[in-house]
């Protein structure tokens, strides 16, 4: 089992949830244990470019993994978690740099152990400095670039713990439980908050995002462009915004290309689970697909259909069980053309969800 040292920043969305998601992510790897957990900084960016502040902070893990396959693992976790890798030093969702492995130095094409930027930084040093102790090997050397890097504009401020995601999560829904009369100390409550907030943090990993980043754009021959592409019945799940409560359904999406430009068909469905990770409604989501998909590529016409059940209905209020909402949206050829839309309109029943 070697010592690892990694440092995590996120400066997109809610930063907090994101790292803490990311360390959820490589703890639940078999291959490899959370050892220690750094304090949150939050810190101006570094290296040129004028982006949002960062939270960082910066793990010790134990793992059996090769130092590239750690890597393999954590470009994995970042683009779980809607990295994707556009400007150089710009913003992200996510990143986890490795900076020590155990004592490896390590020079391969992807890979360069120590982290080559690490003592120019002072948002790796300062959470590093946490999980050290004396005889670490670059203990020393941390701490006098610590020393110089301090006489520079790199700002680092201790996040309080106030500010964190979880501990006010889990401490707003522990007064929620007692405000309903129930008592948030009983035996069955006593890891709800903190369950509550681990769910909200991946439920809703989308806020504060706005445009969808994880796609490719692929050429096909300009013939293609009067043939329509669909994809039925993507299932998704999200969250009103009037109550806080589930409305669940099916997304299905046609778009007729122009240009030749043609989207993976994989990320039709991440599309839609990125638009309903946030507090919505039907048509906002069915709006925010149409939006998304016209903004990529630029076809010659999108059409949305959502059918979808809602609790904030059937639960509550006039308590209609089974009820299907439908909301459609056309734009370009699918608004022009009635045969093209009833078409698809036709070839999606309204069926059970
Ligand atoms: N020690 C390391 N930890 C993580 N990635 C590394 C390391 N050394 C080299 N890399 C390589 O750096 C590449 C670019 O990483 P990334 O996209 O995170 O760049 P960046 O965030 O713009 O810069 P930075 O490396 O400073 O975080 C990765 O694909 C990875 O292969
Ligand atoms: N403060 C701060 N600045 C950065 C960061 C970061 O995590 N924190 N990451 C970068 C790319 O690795 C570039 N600049």
């Amino acid at each position: 089992m070697e010592d690892v040292y990694l440092s995590l920043g996120s400066n997109i969305g809610n930063r907090e949830a994101f790292l803490q998601q990311a360390i959820e992510a490589l703890g639940s790897d078999p291959r490899i244990m959370i050892e220690k957990q750094a304090s949150l900084y939050e810190t101006s960016p570094v290296g040129g470019v004028k982006q949002r502040a960062f939270v960082n902070t910066a793990v010790k893990i134990g793992t059996t993994y090769e130092p590239l396959a750690l890597l393999k693992v954590i470009h994995e976790i970042e683009s779980g978690l809607h990295r994707t890798r556009s400007i150089h030093w710009g913003p992200r969702t996510v990143d986890i740099d490795i900076i020590f492995f155990g004592s490896e130095h390590i020079q391969e094409p992807g890979l360069s152990v120590p982290h080559p930027e690490a003592f120019n930084r002072l948002f790796v040093l300062i959470p590093i400095q946490e999980l050290i102790d004396e005889q670490f090997p670059d203990a020393h050397k941390i701490e006098m670039a610590i020393s110089i890097l301090e006489k520079e504009d790199q700002s680092i401020k201790k996040i309080s713990p106030a500010n964190d995601f979880y501990t006010e999560i889990t401490s707003n829904v522990t007064k929620v439980l007692a405000a309903i009369g129930d008592d948030p100390s009983r035996k069955g409550l006593i890891e709800t908050p903190d369950r509550v907030a681990r769910m909200y943090a991946n439920i809703f990993d989308s806020i504060g995002l706005e445009d969808f980043q994880d796609y490719k754009l692929f050429d096909s021959p300009e013939s293609d462009d009067s043939k329509t592409v669909m994809v039925k019945g993507i299932p998704f799940y999200s969250m009103c915004e009037h109550h806080m409560m589930p409305f669940w359904g099916k997304v299905s999406v046609a778009y007729v290309p122009d240009n030749g430009k043609i989207i993976g068909l994989s990320k039709i469905p991440r599309l839609v689970d990125f638009v309903s990770h946030k507090l919505s409604l039907q048509e906002k989501i069915t709006d925010d697909v149409l939006v998304q998909m016209e903004r990529i590529l630029h076809p010659k016409g999108v059409a949305v259909i959502v059918d979808a059940r809602h609790m904030c209905i059937e639960m509550r209020g006039v308590k209609k069980t089974g009820t299907v909402t439908r909301t459609t949206k056309f734009t370009g050829i699918f608004q022009q053309n009635d045969e093209l839309r009833s078409e698809f309109l036709n070839s999606i029943q309204v069926g059970q969800i």
